[in-house]
């Protein structure tokens, strides 16, 4: 298992936990609009950190970043495995156009 894998089975163990105790759960309960609100702030964040150059900040909203993006698949119903699939299918698709590009041998 990734470490996106884990952080995501953290993300759904949360969910339904007591909002006092877990910003996850918290955020659930606020519902799709503030998680929404949330990810497109933390986007925003590590953009500006690259514009500044900041490379030890970019780590941390990088962090923040991807802990809000699980968040977004867990409440969209998307699990990582369906995201992997996208990213292998168009690893085979760049692949083949490399090949066909690739002058006969
Ligand atoms: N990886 C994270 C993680 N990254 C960032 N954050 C939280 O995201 C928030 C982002 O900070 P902000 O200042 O933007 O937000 P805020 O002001 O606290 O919140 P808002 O008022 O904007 O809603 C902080 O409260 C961080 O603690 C995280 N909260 C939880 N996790 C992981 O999620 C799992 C479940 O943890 P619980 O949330 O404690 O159940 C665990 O594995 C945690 O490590």
């Amino acid at each position: 298992m990734g470490p996106l894998d884990k952080l995501y089975a953290k993300v759904q163990a949360s969910r339904g936990g007591d909002p006092t105790q877990s910003y996850t759960a918290k955020l659930f309960e606020r519902g799709r609009p503030k998680i929404a609100q949330k990810l497109g702030e933390e986007a925003v964040e590590a953009v500006i950190e690259l514009m500044r150059g900041d490379k030890q900040a970019l780590v941390g909203e990088s962090a923040d970043l991807l802990y809000h993006l699980m968040v977004c698949w867990a409440e969209a119903g998307i699990t990582p495995d369906e995201v992997w699939a996208e990213l292998a299918r168009r690893e085979g698709v760049s692949g083949l156009a490399e090949k066909a590009s690739r002058p006969p041998s």
